[in-house]
């Protein structure tokens, strides 16, 4: 079965074809991501499924067994009678995106999309002066390759979900964003980002000997145009607010205690509009790019951990990680 051809509904049709699933498990999942109780049953049967022959549990899921941390990355409010959550985002100190947090995004992420009274999402922080320092540098240095595989893999889910979300999806940018934290913001439907000249957003990977993915590169060009981007993930740039305005990697600034309060009123601004056409809009818009990130998922997950696993590229990683503590001490 092909449900992904035959559905408008975007997310659905991504949650199909990153977990794999067979549909009553898809149907299990919803209703079980509604109901947390009986979320452990859910997973235990879902990793003893196969489709095809290939085995069907979600990523993000088995990981989640595995991630021991106890204490929240995430802290969602969610207003019923607006139909907005926030997402604060309290992984201290610098919002990294390590597997923890991108598995518990994932699956907050999931449970709101499910939800059809959740219509818009607000994406912040809760560390002062960091939107996210991007991904978590540890995840990538010294691991075995199986750990490379893993996190690559939340990654991606990560980045899918966001980016084919049928929520509207607002990045309220109130400190630096770099890297991973910048895509993570391209990801969404509009940024509003504080007007402070101390923050930085933008890709820095070259300046440390990392390559972004090609599909970060697709992500940002349709959003800043071929030539932005190249100069940008070329020289590896972190652009102050102002600048990032002026190439468009940010649609708004305002003061910083306002950034919260402007990605509320935005929202319903956004919200105004039918959610059918604003959707069917939307996924026309970025199919054509998810589809080409789909078609390649599994030759970039193995050009991720060839590269990520070099000697070249671990001792690169080795000094920058060594350089980012010293800037302290
Ligand atoms: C949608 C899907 C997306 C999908 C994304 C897909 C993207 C593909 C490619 C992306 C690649 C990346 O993101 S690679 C990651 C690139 N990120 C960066 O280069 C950011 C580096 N960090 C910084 O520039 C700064 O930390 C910054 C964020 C501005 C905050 O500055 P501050 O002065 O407030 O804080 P610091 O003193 O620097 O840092 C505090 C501590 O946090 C640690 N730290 C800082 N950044 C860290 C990091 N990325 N990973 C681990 N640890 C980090 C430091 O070593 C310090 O450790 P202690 O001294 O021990 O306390």
């Amino acid at each position: 079965m092909d449900a992904y051809k035959s559905s408008v509904d975007f997310a659905e049709a991504t949650a199909f074809l990153s977990h794999a699933c067979y549909e009553q498990d898809k149907m299990a999942l919803r209703a079980t991501l509604k109901n947390k109780s009986i979320l452990s049953g859910l997973l235990s049967r879902l990793s003893s499924c196969s489709s095809h022959g290939r085995v069907c549990v979600s990523p993000v899921l088995v990981a989640q067994r595995r991630n021991n941390s106890t204490s929240p990355k995430l802290k969602v409010d969610f207003n019923q009678s607006t139909g907005v959550a926030v997402m604060h985002m309290q992984n201290p100190p610098v919002n990294s995106l390590s597997l923890g947090f991108l598995t518990e995004f994932c699956i907050a992420v999931e449970k709101l999309e499910m939800d059809k009274s959740c219509r818009g999402l607000i994406l912040t922080s809760s560390q002062p002066k960091v939107f996210s320092a991007g991904l978590d540098i540890m995840d990538m240095y010294g691991k075995k390759l199986e750990q490379y595989e893993e996190f690559w893999r939340a990654v991606q889910e990560m980045w899918l979900k966001l980016y084919s979300s049928n929520m509207v999806t607002i990045a309220a940018i109130n400190g630096s964003s770099p890297a991973g934290g910048c895509l993570m913001s391209l990801s969404c439907d509009y940024r509003i980002m504080a007007d402070n000249p101390r923050y930085s957003i933008g890709f820095n990977e070259t300046q440390f000997g990392i390559v972004v993915p090609v599909w970060c590169k697709e992500a940002m060009t349709t959003i800043v145009g071929h030539r932005n981007t190249e100069l940008t993930l070329e020289l590896g740039l972190l652009y102050n607010p102002s600048d990032a305005l002026k190439i468009g990697l940010v649609d708004q600034l305002v003061p910083e205690d306002q950034v919260l309060a402007t990605a509320t009123k935005t929202m319903t601004k956004w919200l105004a509009i039918p959610d059918h056409a604003r959707r069917i809009t939307k996924s026309m818009m970025r199919k054509p790019t998810i589809d080409k990130i789909m078609s390649i998922r599994e030759a970039d997950m193995q050009q991720y951990i060839s590269f990520i696993s070099k000697d070249s590229t671990q001792k690169m990683l080795g000094t920058y990680l060594e350089m980012l503590k010293k800037k302290r001490g």
